[in-house]
């Protein structure tokens, strides 16, 4: 993939291109329909291309940290769009003076400095200085261009539009399984092991504290059945995950962490991904230490349960 960061213009460049724009946090369903339209059009000499903006235009616009939060954050999100065959990422600091093209100039001046061959957007994709721009104004000036324009349906679920939004507030409310069937895999974060206080060891449910690669949207607080990968390795280890604030014993932020079921190797400083199938329960601030083994004695015997019957994948 060739990572292509767009300064004020793109570059001028010849290379035939299949192009897609927009966020694509979480690639989810909608996207992947995106994703495999683009594959359909496109022409031997061309390449699939994706512009994208390197944060959320309303992190920029609001300051409202909520749009900070990912699904995928940009590592995550490449390489999914590189298993989609994306050659090309086209990567736009989202500056305020970005947001203020107009429709017109986008296209005809920005867009208009790559040899586009096609477009494939969603219905009812919006573009341009104040989301001015509709499908309409981006056929009519892509007309001028040559450039063919294809508006691919909306991928819906109980009648509403799947989307990034959407699903962030799924994960924000504990919805795993909703958020999860719209991504159409686990929803997953990456973190690296940290030092926790130890203490979990001594209560005979060791956890492996999670610092995070990057600003994901986080679930609500809770205990969390799923599974894991670590480092590099394909081999997925069931889990119990806590996220949130550990009342019982004080604790004074956010923070997930992982007990591994059969799992005892040392995983400090290691690189893990954990994926979330199942919320089981809301946190409990317990009187002592005692009723806390008790209760997590009885989330691993529920995870147990649960486990098996878990479509790991999210395919059907
Ligand atoms: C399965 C499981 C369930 C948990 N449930 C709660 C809970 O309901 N309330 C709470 O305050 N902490 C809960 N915790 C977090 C523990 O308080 C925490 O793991 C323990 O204090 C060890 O922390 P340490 O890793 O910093 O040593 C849970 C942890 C696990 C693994
Ligand atoms: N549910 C969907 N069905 C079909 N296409 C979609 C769907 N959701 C997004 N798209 C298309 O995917 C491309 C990238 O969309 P983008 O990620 O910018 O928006 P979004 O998923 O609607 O996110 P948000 O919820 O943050 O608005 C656009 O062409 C958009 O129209």
């Amino acid at each position: 993939m060739k990572i292509i960061e767009v300064e004020t213009l793109p570059p001028d460049d010849s290379q035939p291109l299949v192009l897609m724009i927009g966020k694509f946090d979480g690639i989810h369903k909608g996207h992947q329909k995106i994703l495999e339209t683009a594959q359909l059009y496109k022409q031997k000499e061309e390449i699939l291309a994706v512009m994208s903006f390197s944060e959320h235009p309303l992190w920029i616009l609001t300051g409202d940290v909520a749009y900070k939060e990912k699904l995928t954050p940009e590592p995550e999100k490449i390489r999914f769009l590189q298993e989609f065959g994306v050659k090309r990422y086209y990567r736009i600091p989202f500056i305020k003076e970005y947001a203020n093209l107009s429709a017109k100039t986008f296209i005809l001046e920005h867009i208009a400095r790559l040899n586009v061959k096609r477009i494939i957007v969603g219905e009812g994709f919006v573009f341009g200085k104040g989301r001015e721009g509709g499908t309409k104004e981006l056929s009519t000036y892509c007309r001028k261009l040559n450039i063919q324009v294809i508006v691919v349906p909306l991928e819906t679920e109980n009648g509403a539009k799947m989307s990034s939004s959407l699903i962030r507030a799924f994960i924000r409310k504990g919805k795993i399984k909703e958020a999860n069937a719209q991504l159409y895999r686990p929803f997953t974060i990456i973190g690296t092991v940290i030092n926790g206080q130890a203490l979990g060891r001594k209560l005979g449910f060791p956890t492996a504290n999670m610092e995070l690669t990057d600003t994901y949207v986080l679930p609500k607080p809770g205990i969390y059945v799923g599974r894991a990968t670590v480092d590099a390795y394909s081999k997925k280890w069931n889990v119990l995950i806590s996220a949130g604030y550990r009342p019982t014993v004080n604790g004074d932020h956010y923070l997930i962490e992982v007990h591994f079921l059969n799992f005892n190797d040392d995983l400090y400083g290691r690189k893990i991904a954990v994926s979330f199938l199942h919320y089981l329960r809301e946190e409990i601030k317990f009187q002592g230490l005692d009723p806390l083994i008790e209760q997590m004695k009885k989330d691993k015997l529920e995870a147990g349960k649960i486990l098996p019957l878990i479509n790991h994948n999210n395919v059907p």
